[in-house]
C-alpha cells in the first residue's frame, strides 16, 4: 500500500469529526487531487488537497499532515492515526499542531517559496518585507473556527511580533475575499483591520476550469492583535452585567461605515440593476426553501416572508460594493480601544463565487443587528437582555448613519428584508451546527414576520 493511500485511509474517519467538515453525518468519500511536500527539519510534511464526494456538491479540503517516527510530545489530540512501515510505526498528525508544519508554512510565506507536485502546487507571497529571524513558538487557536489558525511568536530585527496564519480548509477556485479585502484595506491605510503579512496561493487540477486548473488562496498571514478581546464575548459580558453598550455600539457602527467607505473607494461601486435585484430576491427565496426543508417550523411563516421579499423588490436599492459578507460580533476584536474587523470570507454556506462579488452594504448592517439579537437570545431573552439589545442596535445604526451619511431609515424595509434573510440563513446554520441555538433565529423570524404583517 502506498504512503498516500495510508494517509487517505486514516484521514477519512478523522475528517468527519472536524469542525470545518461541511458534510456532517456523512462518511467522507475521498479522492486525492494533489499533494506536495514542504521541507522541514525533523518530520515529513505533506500538504494534501482532498476532494470529498460525499456531499451533493463535492468539497475540496486542504489537509496538511506530518509524518513522524515517534509520537510528538503533547499532541495526542492531533494524532490522526498510525500505520506500519516495515518494522516501524508511522505517526500521522494534523499538520497545524506540529511545529514542523507551522514553521515551514511561515517560512514559505516570508520566503516567497514554491512547492510543486503532480496535481497541485503552492506558492508563498510576502506582501512586504518581513524578516523573521526565529520562530519562538506556534500554537493552534482553539475555539469555534471554520478554518484552522496558527499563532506564532517570532523575532524580527525590529523586535518580537505575533503573527496569525489562517489555513483555509474548504478551498474554492477564485480569490478568497478574506485575503483580498483585508490586504486592500490595510494597503489603503485603514486601521480597522490587522496588518497583512502574506499568503499562500495554490493551483490544482480541476477539469471544470478553463485550462483544467483551478487557482485559489490556501493560507493568509496577518499581525496577531495581542490582548484583544472579541466583541461577542465583550458584548455578552456587558449585557450580563447590565453595562451600557451604546457608546461601543455607536463606535462599531462608525467603524463599519468607515470600512464600507474604504472598500467602495478601493473596489468601486455600481448602481443596482434590475438583474442585481432579481438575483438578490432569488437568492433569498432559495435560502428560504432550504431553510423550510431543513427546519419545517419556518413553513408557517412562508406567506409573510414571501410578501416582505416581494415588497422589497419594489423598493429603491442602494449601489453595490464589496462588503464583509458575514458580519457579526464574533468577527470583530477590541484592541487598545479600537474595533478591528476580521474574517472577510463571507458566509461559509454560500458559494465562493457569490462571496467575491459586489454586494449590498446593508447585508453587513443586518448581520450585526442580528448579532445583537443573538446576545439577548443566548442570555435567555430576559426583559433586561432584550432592552440592552434594542439600545445597542439603535446605537449601532446611528453610529453607521453619522459616519456614512447614508440615512438607513430610508432603507428600513429593505434592511428588515436583509435581516430576515440573515435569520433564515442562521436557522439553517444552527440546525446543522448548534441545534440548541435554533430557537434564537426562529424567534427572530417570528418577530420580523409579525412586524411586517
Ligand atoms: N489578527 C488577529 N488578531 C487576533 N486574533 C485574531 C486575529 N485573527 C483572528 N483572530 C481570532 O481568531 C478567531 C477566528 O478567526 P476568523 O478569521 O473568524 O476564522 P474563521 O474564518 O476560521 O472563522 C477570531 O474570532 C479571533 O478571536
Ligand atoms: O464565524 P463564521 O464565519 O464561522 O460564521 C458562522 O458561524 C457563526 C457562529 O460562530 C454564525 O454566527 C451566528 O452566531 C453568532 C454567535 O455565536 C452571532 O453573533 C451571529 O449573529 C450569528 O449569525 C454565522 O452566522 C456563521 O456564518
Amino acid at each position: 500500500m502506498s504512503v498516500l493511500t495510508s494517509h487517505l485511509d486514516l484521514i477519512a474517519p478523522w475528517l468527519g469529526s472536524q469542525r470545518w467538515f461541511a458534510s456532517k453525518g456523512r462518511l467522507p468519500e475521498l479522492e486525492l487531487i494533489g499533494s506536495w511536500q514542504i521541507p522541514a527539519a525533523d518530520a515529513q510534511v505533506h500538504s494534501h488537497l482532498i476532494m470529498d464526494h460525499s456531499a451533493t456538491v463535492p468539497v475540496l479540503y486542504q489537509v496538511p499532515v506530518t509524518e513522524r517516527e515517534s509520537p510528538l510530545d503533547d499532541a495526542d489530540g492531533a494524532l490522526i492515526g498510525t500505520y506500519p512501515s516495515g518494522n516501524d510505526t508511522v505517526y500521522l498528525y494534523d499538520g497545524p499542531h506540529d511545529p514542523a508544519y507551522s514553521q515551514s508554512l511561515l517560512t514559505m510565506i516570508t520566503g516567497n517559496a514554491t512547492a510543486a507536485s503532480e496535481g497541485a502546487d503552492a506558492t508563498g507571497r510576502a506582501f512586504g518585507k518581513l524578516e523573521v529571524t526565529s520562530i519562538l513558538s506556534a500554537r493552534v487557536l482553539t475555539g469555534e473556527q471554520s478554518n484552522t489558525s496558527i499563532i506564532y511568536r517570532v523575532d524580527t530585527p525590529d523586535g518580537p511580533l505575533r503573527v496569525i496564519c489562517k489555513v483555509f480548509r474548504a478551498l474554492h477556485h477564485g480569490e478568497n475575499p478574506d485575503v483580498v479585502l483585508q490586504s486592500a484595506l490595510a494597503a489603503a491605510g485603514s486601521h480597522s483591520v490587522p496588518h497583512s503579512i502574506g499568503c499562500v496561493e495554490g493551483e490544482w487540477n480541476d477539469v471544470g476550469q478553463p485550462g483544467g486548473r483551478a487557482r485559489g488562496h490556501l493560507a493568509f498571514a496577518q499581525e496577531f492583535m495581542t490582548g484583544a478581546e472579541d466583541a461577542w464575548r465583550f458584548a455578552l459580558r456587558a449585557s450580563e452585567a447590565g453595562i451600557d453598550f451604546r457608546a461601543d455600539a455607536h463606535a462599531l457602527g462608525a467603524v463599519t461605515a468607515e470600512v464600507h467607505r474604504t472598500l467602495a473607494a478601493s473596489f468601486g461601486t455600481r448602481p443596482a440593476s434590475v438583474e442585481d435585484i432579481a438575483e438578490a430576491l432569488s437568492s433569498w427565496q432559495s435560502r428560504l426553501q432550504v431553510a423550510i426543508d431543513e427546519v419545517p417550523a419556518i413553513a408557517e411563516l412562508r406567506g409573510v416572508i414571501d410578501g416582505l421579499y416581494a415588497a422589497a423588490g419594489d423598493l429603491e436599492w442602494p449601489p453595490l460594493q464589496r462588503v464583509h459578507g458575514d458580519y457579526h460580533l464574533g468577527q470583530v476584536l477590541l484592541a487598545d480601544g479600537q474595533w478591528i474587523l476580521l474574517d472577510f470570507e463571507g458566509e461559509p454556506l454560500r458559494p465562493m463565487l457569490e462571496r467575491s462579488r459586489p454586494d449590498f452594504a446593508l447585508r453587513d448592517v443586518a448581520g450585526m443587528l442580528r448579532s445583537f439579537d443573538y446576545v439577548a437570545g443566548s442570555l435567555g431573552s430576559t426583559e433586561h437582555a432584550a432592552e440592552w439589545t434594542s439600545a445597542s442596535r439603535r446605537a449601532f445604526l446611528s453610529g453607521y448613519i453619522e459616519e456614512s451619511g447614508t440615512d438607513l431609515r430610508a432603507h428600513r424595509e429593505l434592511l428588515d428584508a436583509f435581516e430576515m434573510d440573515k435569520a433564515v440563513y442562521e436557522a439553517v446554520y444552527e440546525a446543522r451546527n448548534r441545534p440548541d441555538w435554533l430557537p434564537i433565529p426562529l424567534s427572530a423570524l417570528r418577530r420580523l414576520a409579525s412586524r411586517s404583517r
